[in-house]
């Protein structure tokens, strides 16, 4: 007997979901998305283009102008914050200073009406799962950066939600703290099993942590993926530009997205062909070291003229055969590392 195969139950699902706070464009744009139970998702775009719009609508703190939210097939869109089975941890994280740790993360069972035995222990509970047991009687103004993270964590997680949202967690953090509290929110993901949708202005973030990107501009998804094929393959212009590391060359047949790492430059004088594969000519206007690779800025003459493009080149290549400015080479790609843009 065949099996129909009916995809795996997505923990969250927005349908047509918009959200229009005056007259103009919509701040969210009839966007259409299925997030994997237990994925880590990350929804990622410029300031403005309405991904925290979007992560309040999921959790209830912003209404819904048009669409639907499901969370396991229940429609949510019309319920209460605290009815959805969805948790939020903010970028401040938002703890209560004159409170303990402990106090901050019984909070809400205290409002729910827990008796104080019980919401203790399930308290105490997490703050030992994220390994902050022992200072359950600090207040959050004695704890680092990362202690308060965890504790925001734990404050989280003591509703038992089956999605956990997080706007920009990791900006009010220091550069160091932020990639190591980034690792430790990986870990926590998987540990728990639980599905993370993630907001974040930063490329970055977004490719060290999620299963799934969502890439949004202007109120639109404009592209879904797993960071290799975001990054791969950019299905826009817009996303070849937003997430670095690639160019934009008009070709006589189209727009193409090139990674500066798969660019390839020789000097003009050398003889060895390169006319076999897409190329042209170009002049080295900028030379950056960067450590494991040097950077290079070039004027290059595409199709629609005069266009500044950058090639990484790794240190050795560049320790080789050094390019000075003002130097004329020229500059080609493998046609399958050229992805065709949409015009
Ligand atoms: N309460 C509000 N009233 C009116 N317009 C709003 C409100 N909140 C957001 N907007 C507008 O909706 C659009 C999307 O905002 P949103 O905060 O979702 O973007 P964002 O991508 O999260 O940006 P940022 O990274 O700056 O937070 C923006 O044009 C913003 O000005």
């Amino acid at each position: 007997m065949d099996a129909i195969a009916t995809p795996s139950p997505a923990a969250i699902e927005l349908v047509a979901l918009t959200k229009r706070y005056a007259q103009g464009a919509p701040a969210v744009d009839a966007i259409d998305l299925r997030i994997a139970s237990g994925s880590y998702c990350c929804l990622l775009g410029p300031s403005g283009c309405g991904k925290s719009t979007t992560l309040r609508m999921i959790a209830g703190h912003e209404s819904v102008t048009g669409g639907d939210i499901l969370l396991e097939n229940r429609n949510i869109t019309d319920l209460p914050a605290a009815a959805r089975g969805t948790a939020m941890m903010f970028q401040s994280f938002a703890l209560f200073p004159h409170l303990s740790a402990l106090d901050n993360v019984a909070f809400s069972l205290k409002m729910k009406g827990v008796a104080k035995g019980e919401r203790q222990t399930r308290a105490q509970d997490l703050l030992e799962r994220v390994s902050l047991g022992h200072l359950a009687q600090r207040k959050p103004g004695e704890l680092s950066g990362g202690q308060q993270q965890r504790v925001a964590l734990a404050r989280a997680l003591i509703t038992q939600p089956r999605v956990l949202l997080l706007d920009e967690p990791l900006s009010a953090l220091d550069p160091f703290l932020r990639v190591q509290m980034r690792a430790e929110l990986r870990r926590w993901q998987k540990e728990l099993g639980l599905t993370f949708i993630h907001v974040t202005h930063s490329q970055e973030e977004a490719m060290a942590l999620a299963d799934t990107m969502v890439v949004m501009n202007h109120g639109r998804i404009e592209q879904v993926g797993s960071p290799h094929e975001v990054y791969n393959a950019p299905a826009t212009e817009f996303v070849a530009r937003f997430m670095g590391g690639h160019n934009v060359i008009q070709t006589g047949t189209g727009k193409v997205a090139v990674r500066n790492d798969h660019l390839q430059i020789q000097p003009t004088a050398d003889d060895s062909p390169v006319m076999a594969v897409p190329g042209m000519g170009a002049t080295v206007t900028d030379v950056e070291y960067q450590g494991t690779y040097v950077l290079l800025g070039l004027q290059a003459q595409d199709a629609a003229g005069a266009n500044g493009v950058s090639v990484m080149l790794p240190e050795a290549r560049f320790a080789e055969r050094p390019y000075a400015l003002g130097e004329d080479v020229h500059l080609f790609w493998a046609p399958h590392q050229a992805h065709a843009l949409p015009a």
